[in-house]
């Protein structure tokens, strides 16, 4: 039976106790900061513990840098597509670079939405690269919009300091040492897509087309979302099982957690259903950005989790082999 989708006010949390700079000025942060960590902290496991979907201000990534990245991936998409082909993700490892419409599938369904991947670059020396498997290869940046590449690598560099900071709450909310993530987050194997959604009625005659992005869970640890303001596209699933509308949010980003945090907390937190159904008649342009633990981490229910629970629901992932069954699942290309 369809579920019914409604607007629903997701928590909205400042996380300003863990990104303000000591001289910034902001003097009641700098004076209350150990105990505004504190809140901030619960506030962030409470959401993860309910929800798994919050909204995040505070977090001192310029307004200027985000909303650029949306107006460059937007002109990105326009160009034609024999340009957008340039960058296919066959020309290199199947996994960075260009996908176009319906080449992504959920559920062996196709979504109906093209994007452009982004992954943390690797060494040659690199284990992928010394095997010969996807996400071997190099990123694949357009060379229009001109400024492309270097905004997007500073968007990335905000990003990671950024998810650092958030798994300093979430340690700090697990009853942690600030630190306690850092071990495995150091050298993120981050993932950045842009995606370009054009309006799902478009695909009314193509075949086995689903809705403009699946159901899924993400699969890794922290995803930071983007979005233009599109009215009533990303749906979240609640846990009575209800699809409620993640609407835009001026200043903020949408934050989920994904599988990694779902087997280190042995399922205290969840990683929850969500889907992008795009019906209005305007193109959609969204950036999640995926903060991932290190390729080599290896993911196991935590002690303090483990203290509430102690059957463990979780085998230890190596998260860069989940990361490439993942990613071997996600693609349908046709030449
Ligand atoms: O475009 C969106 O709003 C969400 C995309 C998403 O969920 C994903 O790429 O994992
Ligand atoms: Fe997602």
């Amino acid at each position: 039976m369809p579920s019914l989708s409604k607007t629903f006010n997701l928590p909205i949390i400042d996380i300003s106790a863990f990104t303000a700079p000591d001289d910034d000025g902001d003097d009641e942060i700098i004076k209350n900061r150990p105990e505004l960590k504190i809140q901030t902290a619960k506030k962030i496991h409470e959401a993860c513990r309910d929800v798994g979907f919050f909204y995040l201000t505070g977090h001192n990534v310029p307004r200027e840098i985000s909303d650029q990245v949306l107006n460059l991936g937007n002109e990105f998409f326009q160009l034609d597509d024999k340009e957008k082909m340039k960058l296919s993700i066959a020309n290199e490892d199947m996994a960075r670079g260009y996908q176009r419409l319906g080449e992504n599938v959920t559920r062996y369904q196709k979504d109906w939405h093209e994007a452009l991947d982004f992954y943390k670059p690797i060494s040659r020396d690199h284990y992928l690269a010394k095997n010969n498997l996807p996400l071997r290869g190099q990123n694949q940046w357009p060379t229009y919009p001109t400024e492309f590449q270097q905004v997007f690598e500073r968007y990335t560099e905000h990003m990671k300091e950024l998810g650092s900071k958030v798994m300093s709450a979430i340690a700090l909310g697990l009853g942690l040492e600030e630190n306690y993530f850092e071990q495995f987050l150091d050298d993120s194997f981050w993932v950045m897509r842009v995606i370009g959604y054009p309006p799902l009625k478009s695909a009314e005659s193509t075949n086995r087309v689903g809705i403009s992005c699946g159901e899924h869970t993400d699969y890794g640890c922290l995803t930071f979302l983007n979005q233009d303001s599109t009215k009533g596209a990303l749906q979240v699933q609640t846990k009575e099982g209800e699809w409620i509308n993640a609407e835009h949010i001026p200043g903020t980003f949408v934050v989920n957690i994904g599988d990694m945090l779902n087997v280190w907390t042995n399922n205290v937190y969840k990683s929850t259903l969500h889907r992008v159904v795009h019906k209005e008649n305007n193109y959609r342009v969204s950036v999640p950005f995926f903060y991932e633990p290190n390729f080599e981490a290896k993911i196991e229910p935590l002690q303090p989790c483990l203290d509430i629970d102690p059957i463990k629901h979780h085998e230890p992932v190596i998260y860069g082999e989940h990361l490439l069954r993942k990613v071997s699942t996600n693609f349908e290309v046709t030449s």
